[in-house]
């Protein structure tokens, strides 16, 4: 039996965590898939989806990344929400507090202020969140998939057809690579047959202990639950840190899915989990050298940089959980500088 922690208010903390002072993830509730195959009823089309993100939320960094990666932002566009979750759940940035990075209104439906009412839009009977990544067809105006990693693995492929090979690099604004470790637009693939047992199995223990294991630290009720969760992250922290200091990737040498997956939680340790998830045995900028080298080896892959927006990670974290951060205070410090210039695995 879980022990209590003697400091909590239970009354505001259980929203997040079940009476064992776990937090479980629900699963996601449209998984449609988009797909060449023929006959299909959600076929690739330009100008057909929009994505629904946030820049704060690290599921939905995932989809933004693989769609700058592929060069599809002329083929599927992209509506940001303001970054703290109001008691209505995700809003459109109404006065336009984050200009240039977010939508002020949702263009599809110039009168929708949530995505709430997207989701009910989609499925009148709607039971459960309204969460972010929202994949949605304005075709047929309904969600075609709200869950990131599946929406990643329809955006590395299901649009290749669309994106014609000479265009690679102009589709990702002008960036051109000769990096052996990537290419992008169309010949960009992040989970290449050879590499898939490799990639899922790394997946799966990364969702587990690091992707939702933050999660699983920071929204329990329980102290010994919170000491378990913790202590599996920097579990698995320090085997990353060990498959970094042989490799530059998480699957050898090239860039796949997996290091995508990853990049999104590592990019929010120091800024945000650190702090408002009491993870903090240790940091990356401190105590994990080769995590961060990798780190900015994926930063500066062209677009991917472009994608991390500081500001809106803090305001989710620390701006709108109120149950474990109820005066809103938004901390100072940003992370290591994922800019600085990276060296090879190895050298440190
Ligand atoms: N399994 C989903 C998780 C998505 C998710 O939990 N998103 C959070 C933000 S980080 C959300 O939208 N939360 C809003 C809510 O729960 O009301 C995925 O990977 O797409």
């Amino acid at each position: 039996m879980a022990t209590s922690s003697k400091y909590a208010n239970v009354s505001e903390t259980q929203k997040w965590a079940n009476k064992d002072g776990e937090f479980n993830r629900p699963p996601s509730a449209y998984r449609h898939w988009i797909s060449q195959e023929p006959g299909t009823a959600f076929p690739p089309e330009a100008g057909r989806y929009h994505l629904y993100a946030s820049y704060g939320c690290p599921w939905a960094h995932r989809t933004i990344i693989v769609r700058a990666l592929k060069g599809l932002e002329s083929i599927i566009d992209l509506s940001v929400f303001h970054p703290v979750i109001t008691d209505q759940g995700w809003q459109f940035d109404l006065n336009r507090e984050f200009p240039g990075d977010t939508a002020g209104e949702d263009p599809l439906h110039l009168e929708f202020q949530y995505a709430r009412q997207l989701y009910f839009k989609s499925n009148p009977d709607h039971v459960g969140r309204f969460t972010v990544p929202i994949l949605w067809d304005s075709k047929t105006e309904q969600v075609v998939n709200n869950e990131s990693s599946e929406i990643i693995r329809m955006f590395n492929s299901a649009f290749d057809d669309l994106l014609s090979p000479s265009n690679a690099g102009a589709a990702v604004r002008g960036a051109h690579t000769t990096d052996p470790a990537y290419q992008l637009g169309q010949a960009l693939d992040l989970y290449p047959e050879a590499q898939r047992a490799a990639i899922d199995e790394i997946n799966e223990w990364v969702y587990d202990t690091v992707n939702n294991g933050v999660y699983k630290t920071g929204f329990t009720l329980k102290q010994d639950v919170y000491e378990h969760h913790c202590q599996r992250v920097f579990g698995s922290l320090d085997r990353l840190e060990s498959i970094l200091t042989q490799s530059e990737f998480l699957v050898g040498d090239r860039l796949t899915e997996a290091d995508v997956r990853l990049f999104t939680t590592i990019v929010r340790f120091d800024p945000a989990y650190h702090g408002i998830f009491k993870c903090n045995l240790k940091s990356i900028g401190s105590d994990y050298p080769h995590i961060l080298r990798w780190a900015r080896r994926v930063y500066q892959v062209p677009t991917v940089g472009q994608t991390v927006k500081i500001p809106h990670i803090k305001a989710i974290y620390y701006g709108g959980m109120s149950s474990i951060n109820p005066n809103g205070i938004i901390p100072l410090g940003n992370g290591p500088d994922l800019s600085h210039p990276t060296i090879k695995p190895g050298t440190l």
